[in-house]
């Protein structure tokens, strides 16, 4: 349990759990292949079976962070920082993306886009869940869709999540790991068929980096 002042700045969004930073490249999406620095903060409770970090679910494992604390963190060669976790938008992302912004970083998030948007965002990255489904205000902002394809069912659940995004929204299919010898082929002809639709993998994966 945390204290009745800690838990105070987290509802603020001035403390935030903070499960690991790491400097690498954009492994998937539109920036695939750039350098950035990554936070990630824990607490999700969309529950995707196939999550790939569920040990960011509980955010009581991680330790509540100041954002001053994270920002001077961010200080590295890149010009943009990553926001992921876990699911960011369960916290007000206002102050951390605030003072990102005041050092002249670009700010990204990754987001399954299942609580409301808040935050100064550069790239919204929505990657949405058939769990918690994203809410309007995420749909409308967005920058880039990027449908997780687990099952041949997935591609209807991409179109029609692509009917619900903005229309500058740039859309992208990525096979879920486990799948991938399976989905990615078909993922290969679906975009073919469809080019509205770009491919993404998970390239860190392959690159063996964080
Ligand atoms: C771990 S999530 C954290 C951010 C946010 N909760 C979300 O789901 O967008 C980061 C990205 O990884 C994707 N992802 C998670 N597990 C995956 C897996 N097993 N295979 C492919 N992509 C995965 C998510 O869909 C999301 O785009
Ligand atoms: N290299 C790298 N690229 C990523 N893009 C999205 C990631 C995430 O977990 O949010 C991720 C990640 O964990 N590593
Ligand atoms: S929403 Fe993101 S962090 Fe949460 S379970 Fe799904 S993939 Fe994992
Ligand atoms: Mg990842």
């Amino acid at each position: 349990m945390l204290s009745k002042e800690i838990q105070l700045e987290v509802n603020k969004g001035a403390m935030l759990p903070l499960m690991e930073e790491f400097y690498t490249i954009q492994g998937e999406g539109f920036h695939t292949g750039t350098a950035a620095y990554f936070i990630r903060i824990g607490g999700c409770d969309v529950g995707c079976h196939w999550c790939d970090v569920k040990e960011s679910w509980n955010a009581e494992l991680h330790p509540p962070t100041s954002v001053d604390l994270i920002v001077n963190n961010a200080a590295s060669s890149a010009d943009t920082v990553v926001i992921t976790g876990g699911e960011p938008l369960t916290w007000d992302m206002s102050l951390l993306t605030q003072e990102l912004k005041n050092r002249n970083l670009k700010v990204h998030i990754e987001t399954s886009g299942a609580y409301p948007l808040t935050g100064t965002w550069d790239w919204i990255c929505l990657s949405p869940k058939k769990n918690k489904l994203p809410t309007q205000t995420v749909y409308d902002n967005a920058h880039e869709l990027k449908v997780i394809i687990y099952n041949k069912h997935d591609f209807i659940f991409a179109e029609e999540q692509a009917e619900l995004v903005n229309d500058k929204a740039i859309l992208f299919l990525q096979p879920e790991w486990s799948k991938k010898e399976e989905m990615t082929p078909l993922i290969v002809d679906y975009v073919m068929n469809n080019p509205k639709w770009r491919v993404s993998l998970q390239t860190h994966k392959y690159l063996n980096i964080p």
